[in-house]
């Protein structure tokens, strides 16, 4: 499989901040990467930098065989065809003061793309295919539900067939039994039109339900990074230990033997923590079962993500 995204030792710095702070990845053609982390890791600063939204600080993304990170938006303009984004809160990227039908038709006017039966016949296949009435092609945001909005922020996305979406927690904002509907309509449309997600969340069982890898997150880096199966079912960082051990299992049977592993303490602030390890603060295996030697290298070392064919964990301790 040929690498589509490409992103390298890629910083964000928000004047003090450092929010994304050496990143690298790659999301491969057919492919779902799950990014996932606590608010405030870096996510949606990831997913804004992928999609350049945002220019970085410093290192590259490449799309598509362009290295995009110092583009301008005249040269990103053929590009944005086949690199879409989805937010997380359709009310905000939506214009309140155009109807469905409009901001259907907007990806189509912008890249002077006429599709073959009429742009009003390719919006209503859009709607269509998102399972929303192509009758409600006058409607205003408003009137629809939060579900419904978000059908039409894909719908957006997906207009031009793009090759790449970037979806920026898509369903976070919506009710439970919502989210399971619109996780569904994603892996479906991703079947029918091969596309690749770079599909960011905290919530970890979304992510399993998408991704074939995922990468975790934790204050601006990737801490471990694996296939989904390995990941869920023998994470090795602490910190991806105690995000599953936070999933809720229905199952009170597994729900009794699982191990849980509580974090304690607050994460330090982005850009703090330079020295050493920037998970010790809250890690249970630094604070229960190293020793002084041990702790002392977590404390001076920081430590890189590893290039383990079985998965990739930043941790000088990991789990076997
Ligand atoms: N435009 C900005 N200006 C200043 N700081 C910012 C800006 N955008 C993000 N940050 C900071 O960068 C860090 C990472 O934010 P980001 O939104 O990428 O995290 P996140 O993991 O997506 O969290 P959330 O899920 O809450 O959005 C945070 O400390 C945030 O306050």
């Amino acid at each position: 499989m040929t690498d589509l995204l490409s992103v390298s030792d890629l910083r964000k710095d928000f004047g003090g901040v450092r929010a994304v702070d050496g990143v690298s990845f790659t999301v491969r053609a057919g492919e779902t990467l799950g990014l996932v982390g606590e608010s405030g890791c870096g996510k949606s600063t990831t997913a804004r930098l992928v999609t350049r939204l945002l220019e970085p600080t410093s290192g590259t993304v490449r799309f598509d065989g362009h290295e995009i990170s110092r583009y301008s938006e005249r040269r990103l303009r053929p590009l944005r065809r086949d690199l879409q984004i989805v937010f997380q809160d359709p009310i905000a990227s939506l214009n309140p003061r155009h109807t469905a039908g409009t901001i259907l038709a907007a990806p189509f006017k912008i890249q002077g793309v006429r599709p073959p039966g009429g742009q009003r016949a390719a919006v209503a296949d859009l709607m269509a295919r998102v399972g929303l009435n192509p009758e409600h092609y006058n409607r205003y945001p408003h009137e629809f539900s939060g579900g419904q909005r978000q059908r039409l922020g894909i719908a957006r996305a997906l207009a031009l067939r793009p090759k790449l979406v970037v979806c920026d927690e898509p369903v976070s904002a919506l009710d439970a039994s919502v989210q399971a509907q619109v996780v569904n309509l994603l892996a479906d449309l991703r079947d029918e039109y091969g596309l690749s997600y770079l599909f960011v969340a905290h919530d970890m069982a979304v992510v399993r339900h998408l991704s074939d890898r995922v990468a975790v997150m934790y204050l601006g880096r990737i801490v471990e990074l694996a296939d989904r199966d390995t990941l869920y079912a023998a994470p090795r960082h602490p910190y991806t230990k105690a995000l599953l051990s936070a999933v809720p299992v229905p199952d009170p049977a597994l729900r009794e033997r699982r191990e849980r592993v509580l974090l304690r303490g607050d994460p330090p602030a982005p850009g703090q923590a330079a020295v050493g390890c920037r998970f010790r603060s809250r890690c249970p295996r630094y604070r229960d079962d190293l020793d002084d030697t041990q702790r002392d290298r977590c404390a001076t070392e920081d430590p890189q993500l590893s290039d383990d064919p079985s998965g990739a964990v930043a941790c000088h301790f990991p789990s076997p």
